[in-house]
Parts: structure tokens; sequence; C-alpha cells
């Protein structure tokens, strides 16, 4: 019964094989080296899923500093890590739609999906992201509590696919052909055995003008939070540090991994590359 169904799905999708293994990205790096806005547009030119990691430790502090928990104190560890624990968190990106497609090279598609960001059914997107949360996060994602209740739910999610083109239907082929996932630890930890890894890094200057447009164009830093350009490199700086020094699952490159500097590229020649990169394992694999 599972099997027939499983053959009719593979059909409808146009698989050469049944029981396909999703293909598997892993992206790595560094704060504001490009990873989500790379992942994203990869995910959705190869109809790919994708799963931020990151905004499942940021939804979590947002929680704990709601709550005026302190992330910094060891005796609040315990009730953090239950917090993450209970936290329902989904993810819904919306990519563009791709009509009338037939093979993967045609899925170019040049507009940023988006990805939205429910806590609780709460849509937290913007909340997230702001610059308070920003200087709490890594504090929170150090405690080895938290980083089980992430990894538990980052894996299961990989079953269930809450991806919508924009005309509004689900998307079929995204939970089984492959998978972009980006954060820290996925190519060390996360996802080990991923087919392709990347590490992206980029200079912390350019990387910090980046974020700096980034968060002005979305306005998700209230005016009273000034910001200026060497406020936001700092506290790049330092929150990298804090995810490369910390003892559960640091920020590392894993032995395996492609590294792919930024700094100089455009958007669209660095999900260029990864793709390339996609297409020649799969046919080297087949
Ligand atoms: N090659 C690039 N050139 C210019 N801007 C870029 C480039 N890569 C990423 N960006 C921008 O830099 C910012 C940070 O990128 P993002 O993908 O959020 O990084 P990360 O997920 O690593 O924190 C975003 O505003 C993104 O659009
Ligand atoms: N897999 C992951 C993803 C994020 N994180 C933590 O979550 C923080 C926010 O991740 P993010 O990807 O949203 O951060 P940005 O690089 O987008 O600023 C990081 O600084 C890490 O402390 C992690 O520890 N492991």
């Amino acid at each position: 019964m599972l099997k027939a169904l499983n053959w009719r799905l593979q059909a409808r999708r146009g698989f050469a094989t049944a029981w396909a293994k999703p293909f598997q990205v892993a992206i790595d790096g560094p704060a504001a080296s490009g990873k989500s806005t790379t992942a994203k547009m990869v995910a959705q030119r190869l109809g790919f899923q994708y799963i931020d990691t990151g905004a499942f430790y940021r939804c979590i502090t947002y929680e704990v500093l709601s709550r005026e928990i302190d992330p910094t104190d060891p005796r609040n560890e315990e009730q953090i890590s239950n917090i993450a624990e209970q936290a329902h968190i989904r993810l819904q990106t919306l990519f563009a739609a791709a009509s009338g497609v037939s093979k993967d090279q045609d899925r170019i598609l040049h507009s940023l999906p988006t990805t939205r960001v429910f806590l609780e059914e709460q849509d937290v997107s913007s909340q997230i992201r702001t610059e308070h949360v920003s200087q709490h996060v890594s504090a929170v994602a150090a405690i080895g509590g938290v980083r089980q209740a992430v990894l538990q739910k980052v894996r299961s999610i990989g079953a269930q696919d809450d991806a919508r083109y924009v005309d509004g239907s689900p998307d079929s082929k995204s939970s089984t052909e492959g998978l972009v996932m980006d954060g820290r630890d996925i190519g060390t930890v996360v996802l080990p055995h991923a087919d392709l890894k990347v590490f992206l890094v980029a200079d912390s200057r350019v990387r910090a003008e980046r974020r700096l447009l980034e968060l002005i164009k979305s306005g998700a830093t209230p005016a009273q939070e000034k910001l200026d350009i060497d406020a936001v490199q700092r506290d790049l700086e330092r929150r990298d540090e804090l995810d490369r020094t910390r003892k559960v699952s640091p920020l590392m490159k894993a032995k395996d991994a492609m590294e792919l500097d930024t700094s100089g590229l455009t958007i669209e020649t660095q999900v260029d590359v990864i793709v390339q990169e996609v297409y020649r394992r799969r046919k080297s694999a087949a």
C-alpha cells in the first residue's frame, strides 16, 4: 500500500528511481555571510525544501527575552532549555511561481523567496530579527539543552513540508527531491552526511555593510535602536566569536565542505556556483 503510494508520487514527480534519497545541501558560515539568501535561492532554483535553523534559535531567544529571563545567567539554563523543548515553531517559505517549467534548469527564478516564522502560530518574522534578539541569540544557542531541542525539531520538520509557491499551491516537489538547510552546525552535526556542504565566508566589514542595509530596508529595528556600521560589525564579530568558541557544536567548517568567499560575488554568482555543483554531483552519482 505504502509502496504503491510512493510509486504514484514518484511517477507524478518524474523520478527515474523509486525511494530516491533526497539530496541534502548544508550551508554554514558566520553571521551575514549570505547563508539564508543563498540557501533560499538555491532551494527555489532546484525545487528543494528550505530550512533556516537560525530562525529556531531566534524564536527561542525572543521568547526568553519576552519573559525577561537573563540568558547569560547559568542558573537559567534549565528554564531556557524547557522553553526550547516546548516551543512550537513553524516555518513557511514562499517561493516564486514556477508555472509551466519542465526541466530543472528552467526553474531559474530571480525573485527572492521569503520565509515566515511562526511561534505558537503567531507570526514573529520581524520580531526575531531585531538587534535586541541578535545580541542575545548566541548565548541562548550555546546552551546544550537548547541545541538538543532544536536538533530534534529541525530533523523532524524534514518530514513535513510547508513550502508554497506564490500561486498558493503546495509545492509537491520540494520535500522529496532535496533539502537545503543553513546554520552553524549543519555540515558537522545536523546533516553530517549531506551530499554537498558549503561554508560561506565574507570580509566582516562587507558583512556589516550588508546587514546594516538589510536592517534599514526591513524596518525591523525600532528608531530608538541607533545603528551605525561599526556597531553592527562589532556585534557580528562578537557573535561569531561566541559561536566559534562554545562547547557544544561550535561554528566550524566541516572537513569535506567547499568554502566560498562571497565578499566580491553577486548573489546570482554564489547561487549559481552551488546549483552547478549540485548538478555535477547528482550527475556523477547517477
Ligand atoms: N553577494 C552579495 N552581495 C550583496 N549582498 C549580499 C550578497 N550575499 C548576501 N547579501 C545580502 O547580505 C545580507 C545578509 O545575508 P543573509 O543571507 O541574511 O546572511 P546570513 O544568513 O549568513 O546571516 C542580506 O541582506 C543579503 O541580501
Ligand atoms: N545551526 C545554527 C543556526 C544558528 N545558530 C545560532 O543562532 C544565531 C542566529 O543565527 P542566524 O542564522 O539567524 O543569524 P544571522 O547569521 O542571519 O545573523 C547564530 O549567531 C548562532 O548563535 C546556531 O547556533 N546554530
